[in-house]
């Protein structure tokens, strides 16, 4: 994420992980703030044996797509709410990548949060038929949670 004030909104993509057993670590590194930590991040991910890099920032959200520049590992871009634009910004700065270069971009806030953390669980799990298991079972233990009845 780029700051630490993106956690409380990313927070949730680690969360699903966690439920899902699936390690992860989770790192600040600002494509404004700290390029070098990015080149150095985004270059070295997929040799330090990363699957999937998911990216959230707010406002000028440069960081999912300039790390997507850098690795070919797939790259999940969740946009941040800011204050001043609700998250409008930081959606458009992520999705509209030019050909070439793709960034999977989610809803804005915690709700792409939450589907960064299972869409990266999903990719996974094409190769891991244990989590294709939990994955399947999250989702049948969330369809079991939804009451028919509202009250
Ligand atoms: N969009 C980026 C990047 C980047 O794209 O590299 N680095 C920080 N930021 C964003 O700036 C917002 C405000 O950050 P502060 O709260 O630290 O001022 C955060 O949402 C962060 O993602």
């Amino acid at each position: 994420m780029g700051s630490t004030s993106d956690w409380e909104t990313m927070c949730h993509a680690a969360r699903v992980l966690d439920e899902l057993e699936v390690s992860h670590e989770t790192k600040v590194v600002s494509a404004h703030r700290t390029p070098q930590r990015l080149y150095d991040y985004a270059n070295g991910a997929a040799e330090r044996g990363l699957k999937t890099i998911i990216a959230g920032a707010g406002g000028a959200a440069h960081l999912p797509g300039m790390a997507a520049a850098m690795t070919h590992l797939p790259v999940l871009g969740v946009p941040v709410e800011s204050k001043a634009l609700k998250g409008i910004d930081s959606l458009y700065s992520i999705v509209q990548m030019p050909g070439g270069i793709p960034v999977g971009t989610l809803a804005i806030g915690k709700p792409g949060a939450i589907n960064a953390g299972l869409l990266a669980a999903a990719i996974l799990a094409t190769s891991d038929e244990a989590l294709a298991q939990r994955l399947k079972a999250w989702r049948a233990a969330q369809t079991a949670g939804v009451a028919i009845d509202p009250e």
